[in-house]
């Protein structure tokens, strides 16, 4: 059998699993593709919702311009459009009264950007200004570099940062990137993501939001790619096991009990989707031991329509409360009408992630009154609401937790793993999902030519 003939199955339709399978495709593989739902797009979805009579996704994704393994994706299957991109990051934070610091980097290189925006923030006092000149030169090598064992809150306080500027920049920052708590996320991890996005280029810093719902944006893009190269999408069918002999993977079997022959698997499913596939005495291997430590952090996400915006952004973060970000998507995604459909970020929820719906609506109305007081005593009245709750959203990046993530290739030849969740350096983010896809894609071509 020539090399190329291989046959690959990419067990999971997310972003991991598309990405992968689309790489695969463009040298001309033809993959089979199997995803346990009907619709696909895993953890980053949207699909209809019949209380807000919409499209929702399952929460709101920002992206940054540093996603480069996701626009290269996006570009491949032509869905560069659906993401709304600024031109310089500028982010708005509102402390409850409704005091605003506005952060707006100028069109200067990377990090002088950065600094020069900090360094004009308005409500940022000397002292805060001082300490984050220090974080500046800690990122430019000039002060030791947190290793994985310390956290977020540990490395901040080293470099003295200040309450308010932990509470204006750092701690969002901490927790919309690593969706934990800085007092237990890890530092290293939180320095991979500022050496990308902020010491790069100017352009790596920039949010970039979607306009248009997760699924249209990729998976239905993504899907129709694969299809027009004549891969085979096994929707709506789950793996029970990996077929594995002699170490080396054989294929799959299906819920359904069919078996799949394959010389190659791809598996982008989550930790403990991938450790439950595992077939005989494999989980007890000390690469799969280590995943089965890793631990999940919940993003609970709360969709609801106002009759008028409380702010004009397209969206702010809140200082120091429990709800974290809120999007105006009528304004994102360009709809007019009676209603502004708002969405809001709770992220490492394990806090009220157990909260009926009533408790969380209740929250959030008090919350509104509390950081948009403007809006007169009752605040921005919520006329639809919905609570969208992923309790194993991302793995936690707690501190001493990176060595458990494991390479793309393991133990049983010819499996590869792919998911936000592998070795890539990153976050458990989308970067990282395709950034995982696009190297066991490129792990498998190099090993069909060695
Ligand atoms: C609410 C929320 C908000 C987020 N916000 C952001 C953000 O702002 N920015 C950002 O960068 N990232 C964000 N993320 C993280 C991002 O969504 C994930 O990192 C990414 O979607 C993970 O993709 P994946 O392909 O690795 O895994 P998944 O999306 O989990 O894909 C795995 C797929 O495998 C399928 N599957 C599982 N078991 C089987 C089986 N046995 N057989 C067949 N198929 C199977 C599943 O159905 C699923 O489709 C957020 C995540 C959530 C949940």
């Amino acid at each position: 059998m020539s090399e190329s003939t291989r046959s690959v199955i990419v067990i999971g339709g997310g972003l991991a699993g598309l990405s992968a399978a689309v790489r695969l495709a463009e040298a001309g593989r033809v993959v089979t593709l199997i995803e346990a739902t009907r619709a696909g797009g895993g953890r980053a979805r949207s699909f209809h919702d019949a209380t807000l009579d919409r499209e929702v996704d399952n929460g709101q994704h920002l992206m940054m311009g540093c996603y480069r393994e996701t626009l290269a994706f996006l570009r491949t299957i032509d869905s560069t459009d659906g993401v709304y991109f600024q031109k310089n990051l500028e982010v708005t934070m509102v402390k409850p009264g409704g005091k605003r610091l506005h952060l707006q980097c100028p069109a200067l290189p990377a990090p002088l950007h950065l600094a020069t925006g900090l360094l004009a923030m308005r409500g940022l006092g000397v002292l805060d200004k001082a300490a984050a000149l220090r974080a500046g030169l800690m990122l430019r090598g000039e002060v030791q570099r947190p290793d994985d064992n310390e956290t977020c809150d540990s490395w901040l306080r080293r470099l003295g940062q200040t309450p308010t500027l932990r509470n204006a920049f750092w701690d969002p920052l901490i927790w919309g990137t690593l969706n934990d708590d800085p007092l237990v996320s890890s530092a290293a991890m939180f320095t991979a993501v500022l050496d990308r996005a902020f010491l790069t280029s100017r352009d790596a810093s920039r949010l970039g939001v979607p306009k248009v719902p997760l699924s249209r944006l990729y998976v239905e893009q993504a899907l129709a790619y694969l299809r027009a190269r004549g891969c085979e999408l096994r929707l709506g069918e789950s793996v029970r096991a990996l077929e594995v002999t002699n170490s080396r993977v054989t294929g799959v079997t299906l819920k359904s009990g069919d078996t799949l022959a394959a010389d190659v698997v791809v598996s982008s499913v989550p930790p403990q989707a991938f450790l439950d596939m595992l077939p005989g005495t494999l989980p007890s291997h000390p690469v799969y031991q280590d995943i089965a430590r890793l631990r999940p952090s919940p993003i609970v996400n709360l969709w609801f329509s106002v009759d008028r915006a409380p702010f004009d952004d397209p969206f702010v973060g809140l200082v120091a409360g429990p709800l974290h970000w809120m999007f105006n998507r009528s304004q994102i995604e360009g709809e007019v009408g009676s209603e502004v459909m708002m969405n809001c970020t709770i992220s490492a929820a394990r806090a009220c992630v157990d909260d009926p719906p009533e408790t969380l609506q209740a929250l959030l109305q008090s919350e509104l009154q509390r950081y948009f007081p403007a809006a007169g005593p009752q605040g921005p009245k919520i006329k639809r609401f919905k609570v969208i709750k992923e309790k194993r959203a991302t793995i936690s990046h707690a501190a001493g937790t990176y060595h458990c993530r494991p390479e793309v290739t393991g133990p049983v030849r010819g499996l590869y793993m792919a998911g936000d969740w592998v070795r890539t350096g990153l976050p458990a983010t989308i970067e990282s999902a395709v950034q995982s896809g696009h190297d066991a894609a490129k792990a498998i071509l190099t090993s069909e030519r060695n």
